[in-house]
C-alpha cells in the first residue's frame, strides 16, 4: 500500500509518500510505513515557491526545477499532485493531512466524510493561520485522487490525555460549551518523540523517562509537559497563538492587549479585527521584535553583529521558553528528560544552551561540547552530573501521520 502524507503549513506543503510493509516481531505483525519520496513547496504566495523532490536514497527528482508558481495554497498542492503523479511513481492508495486544529467535535484521527468536512470548515476560527489552507489542499488533492482514501490526522488528540485543570480557562464556564478551552498543538510532534524514547529504552539505551518536557521549538513553538508518556499541560491553548515566543507569532497576552489594540485599530469591526489577527499571527513574535524575517539563522546572524532589536528578540523567545520549562518542572516536582526538538530546537545548540543556562542549580545541566557535537537522529547533550538527561531528538510529523493513517486503513475506517 502507497500513502502520501501532507503536511501544510502556513507557507509551505511538505509530502512523502510512504509504502507500507508488514514486521513480524515478537509474535505479532507490526505495519512499518517506510518513507519512499519526500518533498516540499515553500515560500508560497512569495512570487516564486521553492520546490524539492527526491527518493529516500536522497537522489534529486526536482528535474533541475528549483522553483515553481504557487501563489496559493491550490496552486502549490497542484504542483504537489503532479509531481507523485508522473509517470514511474507509485500509485497512492490513501492520503493524510495533517490538520492542526479540529474544533470542538472531533477528539480522534477520521477518515474525511462530508460531514467532517464541515465540522473542519467551523473549526477554522481557531486556526486560522492553518486550517483554512488545510481545508483547500483537501479538497483540491480528493478531486485529483478520486479513488483513495482520505483521512485527517489532528495536532490536537495526543494532548487530549490533559486533565480539567490544564484545559479550563478561567472565564465563565457556559464558553467552555462551545468548545473555548486548552487544546494544544504540536501532538503528532510529541507523539513521534515519545515513540523514539520508548525505543530507546526498549534497545535498553536508557530508562523511560516518567517526568518528560518536550520543546518543540520550530515555526511554531510550544512546551509540552507529559507524566509517563501522556500530556498533562502543554503552552499552547485555545489556537496555535498562544504560549511560548515564536517566529511570527506572539505566544500568552495579557488579555487586556488584545483588547486595547481592537479598540486602537481604525475602521469597521471587521477590518479591526482582520488587522488584529494579521498583527498576532504574521508580524508578531521574534519578526515582530526584530523586524527580520521568519528564519532564527537570520536572527542569530544579526544577533551575533550586534543588532540590538535581534538580540532582545532572541532574549525575549529564550526566556519564554526557559519559564515555561521551569513552570512545569515545579507542576511535576521535578524533571527526568528535557527534549528538545523542531528546527530551532534540533539545530540551533545556542538556542539550546540559553534556555537552560543558569538551571543547574534545579538539576539540568547541558554538556557544551555535546551541545555542539554534529549528530542526528536522538541524542543526549546533557552533562553526566545533571540530574535531567537532556535530548534532541527529530520532530517525525510525517511518520506519525503516516502511522496512524496506515492504521485506520488497516481498521477498514
Ligand atoms: N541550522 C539552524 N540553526 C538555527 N535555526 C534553524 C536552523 N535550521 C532551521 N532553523 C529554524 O527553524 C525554524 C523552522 O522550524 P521547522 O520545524 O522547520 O518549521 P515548520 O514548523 O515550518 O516545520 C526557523 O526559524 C528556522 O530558521
Ligand atoms: C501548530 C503549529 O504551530 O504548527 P507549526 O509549527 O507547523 O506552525
Ligand atoms: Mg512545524
Amino acid at each position: 500500500m502507497h500513502l502520501l502524507v501532507i503536511n501544510s503549513g502556513s507557507s509551505s506543503i511538505k509530502f512523502s509518500i510512504f509504502g507500507t510493509r508488514v514486521r513480524t516481531g515478537r509474535g505479532e505483525a507490526v505495519a512499518l510505513p517506510a518513507s519512499l519520496f519526500e518533498g516540499e513547496v515553500s515560500g508560497i504566495g512569495s512570487g516564486s515557491a521553492g520546490f524539492k523532490f527526491r527518493d529516500a536514497a536522497g537522489k534529486d527528482l526536482s528535474g533541475g526545477v528549483s522553483s515553481v508558481k504557487a501563489e496559493n495554497s491550490v496552486e502549490a498542492i497542484g504542483r504537489v499532485v503532479d509531481a507523485v503523479s508522473r509517470e514511474g511513481m507509485p500509485q497512492v492508495d490513501a492520503v493524510g493531512y495533517r490538520v492542526v486544529h479540529p474544533g470542538a467535535k472531533l477528539d480522534r484521527h477520521v477518515r474525511i466524510t462530508d460531514a467532517v468536512m464541515r465540522d473542519l470548515e467551523e473549526a477554522a476560527v481557531f486556526a486560522p493561520l492553518h486550517d483554512p489552507a488545510a481545508i483547500e489542499i483537501i479538497r483540491e488533492t480528493i478531486e485529483r485522487f478520486p479513488e483513495a482514501k482520505h483521512y485527517a490526522v489532528f495536532d490536537t488528540v495526543f494532548h487530549e490525555t490533559m486533565p480539567d485543570e490544564a484545559t479550563a480557562y478561567a472565564i465563565p464556564e457556559g464558553f467552555r460549551e462551545r468548545g473555548v478551552r486548552r487544546y494544544g498543538f504540536h501532538g503528532l510532534s510529541c507523539e513521534s518523540i515519545v515513540r523514539q524514547v520508548l525505543d530507546a529504552a526498549e534497545r535498553g539505551e536508557m530508562k523511560f523517562p516518567r517526568r518528560m518536557v518536550i520543546a518543540h521549538l520550530g515555526s511554531g513553538c510550544s512546551v509540552t509537559a507529559l507524566v509517563k508518556g501522556r500530556s498533562v499541560d502543554t503552552t499552547m491553548g485555545l489556537t496555535p497563538t498562544g504560549g511560548v515566543v515564536m517566529g511570527t507569532r506572539p505566544g500568552d497576552l495579557d488579555p487586556g492587549l488584545v483588547l486595547y489594540l481592537l479598540r486602537e485599530m481604525k475602521g469597521d469591526r471587521e477590518a479591526a479585527f482582520a488587522a488584529v489577527e494579521r498583527l498576532l499571527n504574521h508580524d508578531s513574535g521574534m519578526v515582530g521584535l526584530s523586524g527580520l524575517p521568519n528564519d532564527m539563522r537570520k536572527v542569530r546572524a544579526a544577533a551575533g553583529g550586534g543588532d540590538a532589536r535581534a538580540v532582545l528578540a532572541v532574549e525575549v523567545f529564550t526566556r519564554s521558553v526557559k519559564k515555561a520549562v521551569g513552570g512545569f518542572v515545579a507542576l511535576m516536582g521535578g524533571l527526568d528528560a528535557l527534549i528538545f526538538s523542531g528546527g530551532i530546537g534540533e539545530h540551533d545548540a545556542q538556542s539550546r544552551a540559553e534556555i537552560t543556562d543558569g538551571l543547574a542549580g534545579i538539576g539540568i545541566s547541558i554538556d557544551s561540547a555535546l551541545n555542539v557535537a554534529p549528530g542526528s537522529g536522538l541524542r543526549r547533550i546533557s552533562a553526566s552530573e545533571s540530574d535531567t538527561v537532556i535530548f534532541v531528538v527529530p520532530s517525525q510529523e510525517d511518520l506519525m501521520i503516516a502511522t496512524h493513517v496506515d492504521r485506520m486503513s488497516r481498521a477498514g475506517l
